[in-house]
């Protein structure tokens, strides 16, 4: 009851600030809540609110203007904090929160529990890092914990299924459950499967079955046409539904294994869809699953305003190598740092380069890519129709390869997240520097704009003005990199940029297939039968592997202009303000080094396989005690998935 006065009351401080409603207004809507997000997600979402209104009765019909006012009076409601444990959760959530370190919810937190325990559909608009993962983790484990304590759980297929773009997300959203899950008393399954496991795998993890499935559209539908999962089994069990960086699946191309699912679902199952940015896609996946939804849409969908500092720098083309390295080699951005290219070609590239720059094979940096969408789509789209088939996995992969590792991945403490290309598009540039300034957390971002990137970087800059309603432009020069301290590098730089050779990126992209295809589970069984084909691989020869020349190994002092100095010491001090040298914090951030290496790439950025590591071991023990003496940065870089 109270929820309810507190709401009306949120209503009411809407309707008089009408502005703050942007959407409704802008579409010449009328004054209610109803309109105001049905402007924003059409027609479909207005009907389905305008059903729920009508169907459920006056309880129902204050609903409506409430999600308007949650959507466009974020700035305010951002003040009022609200503690999980006021959020009505299980006891064993609350505790597990608690064991977590996790006190406040966040915003889209705060607002969407209280619906999905309610029993309705949510669609769930919120800017990237800002917790979804949790607004509906918890109501859903709430569900699942009463159900099983009242016994009423049934057992013929999994009662929920969480659907994400990729296998690293599932990974990451069954990790994300697990930890929650790990400090409960009951005894709740949560699996995840994806298209890189065997069928036989699969069906050893479905056995049970499991109380919760994460998974990919395509891996689902595959399970169903293949009797792994029965359609009348999902029928008889479903309760609950997520559809997880939802704006996204649509552009995996899962349509229509989506569309497959859609038979099965019972009319029962509550559906939730997750977004961080608004689309026509979410559109269409709101009308084929969800029933009067309630769309819940937070303001500054996709862009952190106040926890965010983007900057840029402007510098030619052929200088961006030397602008990187006189970035991380003077120490003027704070670690850890995530650096986007626009093709594996050129991450391989400036993955050589720094390891030559900086002398080292650790990682305190990543490089990842995101770029190919656009020029496949094209292909795609361009083939005919008989092509489709064959161009729709080809993509597939591409695709895997460009967003798998980076839309939605919760990269644990990124500080800074570098474009050394920029992103294709401004969407593009929302999800990447998404990446930092997560949850309570504050990052930066700087973008090296080349002149031929000017016009990405002024459509990038429009969106941002266009979201904080400024004049002004959001993103300033980046203060710390004197033209003096990059001079002093260019001799270096050009001489290592040299070094690195197309034959050196052949080689190693090689090399990290050929480590993908030895870590690969689902050649494992592959290799068992031929161990003569697993000798090979594992024996054959590199083609370069050259010595880092020694001159290029430090910078030294004299070369480094005293501005410059003085940055790097800001950046420096803010870094030991942090703790972050301190060893737990350093441990507790997921930064390498020290004892208790951690095997989670999402939590340690290391990217690096099983056996390789265990080949490595006592090389890497090696790096690790030097980089303990002397705080080398080091490097990481993302690349493809396996074939
Ligand atoms: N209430 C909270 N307090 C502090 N940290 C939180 C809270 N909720 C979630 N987090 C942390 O915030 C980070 C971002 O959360 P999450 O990945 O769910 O964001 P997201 O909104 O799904 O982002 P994206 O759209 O990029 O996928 C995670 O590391 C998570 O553990």
């Amino acid at each position: 009851m109270a929820k309810r006065k507190q709401r009306k009351a949120a209503t009411e401080q809407e309707v008089e600030n009408h502005d703050e409603v942007t959407v409704a207004a802008e579409a010449g809507a009328e004054n209610d809540g109803h309109t105001a997000h049905a402007a924003e997600e059409g027609a479909a979402a207005e009907e389905g609110v305008e059903r729920e209104g009508g169907g459920e009765g006056e309880a129902e019909g204050e609903e409506g203007p409430d999600a308007a006012a949650r959507g466009g009076e974020e700035g305010k409601e951002e003040e009022r904090e609200v503690s999980f444990d006021e959020l009505g959760l299980d006891e064993q959530l609350k505790r597990a929160l608690r064991k977590k370190g996790l006190d406040k919810a966040t915003p889209i937190q705060r607002e969407a529990i209280p619906l999905i325990l309610e029993g309705k559909d949510v669609v769930a608009k919120a800017k990237t890092g800002s917790g979804k993962t949790f607004a509906y983790l918890l109501p859903m484990l709430h569900e699942l914990l009463k159900l099983s304590a009242e016994g009423r759980i049934r057992k013929s297929a999994p009662n929920v299924f969480i659907l994400v773009p990729t296998r690293e997300l599932c990974q990451q959203v069954h990790n994300e459950a697990s930890s929650l899950l790990e400090f409960c008393t009951s005894k709740l399954k949560v699996v995840q499967v994806n298209a890189s496991m065997s069928d036989k795998d699969i069906k050893v993890a479905l056995s049970g079955p499991p109380n919760i499935l994460v998974t990919t559209p395509a891996c689902v539908a595959s399970c169903i046409s293949k009797g792994i999962i029965r359609g009348s089994s999902i029928k008889e069990s479903l309760s609950m539904m997520i559809l997880d960086e939802a704006d996204l699946l649509l552009s995996y191309r899962c349509e229509d294994d989506i569309k497959a699912l859609v038979p099965h679902i019972p009319r029962s199952c509550q559906s939730i869809l997750m977004s961080a940015t608004s689309s026509a896609d979410i559109e269409k996946l709101t009308k084929l699953l969800l029933h009067n939804p309630f769309i819940l849409t937070l303001t500054e969908v996709g862009h952190a305003k106040d926890d965010l500092i983007p900057k840029n720098i402007s510098c030619d083309a052929k200088d961006k190598m030397l602008y990187i390295l006189a970035l991380l080699k003077l120490e003027l951005i704070q670690k850890k740092v995530l650096i986007f290219v626009n093709s594996i070609d050129s991450a391989f590239k400036l993955r050589l380069f720094l390891e030559k720059a900086f002398n080292a094979r650790l990682f305190d940096y990543l490089i990842a890519t995101d770029d190919n969408k656009s020029k496949e789509e094209r292909q795609a789209n361009k083939g005919n129709k008989k092509d489709s088939r064959v161009s729709r996995k080809q993509l597939q992969q591409t695709l895997d390869a460009e967003f798998g590792v980076v839309r939605g991945i919760d990269f644990k403490n990124v500080f800074t997240v570098v474009n050394y290309d920029m992103p294709p598009d401004p969407a593009g540039y929302v999800h990447r520097v998404g990446r930092t300034g997560r949850a309570h957390k504050t990052g930066a971002s700087i973008s090296l704009v080349s002149p031929k990137e000017n016009g990405i970087f002024e459509d990038i800059e429009n969106m941002l003005k266009d979201v904080e309603n400024r004049d002004t432009s959001c993103i300033s020069p980046f203060p710390l990199l004197t033209k003096n301290a990059v001079e002093s590098l260019r001799y270096r730089a050009q001489d290592v940029a040299r070094s690195v050779t197309t034959r050196d990126i052949k080689e190693a992209r090689r090399q990290d297939i050929k480590n993908e295809i030895l870590n690969s589970e689902k050649l494992k069984a592959h290799f068992d039968e031929n161990p003569r084909d697993l000798d090979l691989l594992k024996h054959d020869k590199l083609l370069s592997n050259k010595e880092i020349p020694a001159h290029l190994r430090d910078v030294p002092e004299y070369l480094i202009d005293p501005t410059t100095k003085e940055a790097s010491n800001v950046v420096k001090l803010s870094r030991a303000a942090m703790d972050i040298d301190k060893p737990r914090r350093r441990k507790r951030m997921g930064f390498k080094g020290g004892s208790g290496r951690s095997s989670d790439p999402l939590k340690t950025f290391s990217a690096e396989g099983k056996s390789r590591r265990r080949g490595r071991k006592e090389r890497d023990g090696e790096q690790d005690r030097r980089k303990r003496k002397s705080d080398i940065p080091t490097v990481q870089e993302i690349t493809e998935p396996p074939p």
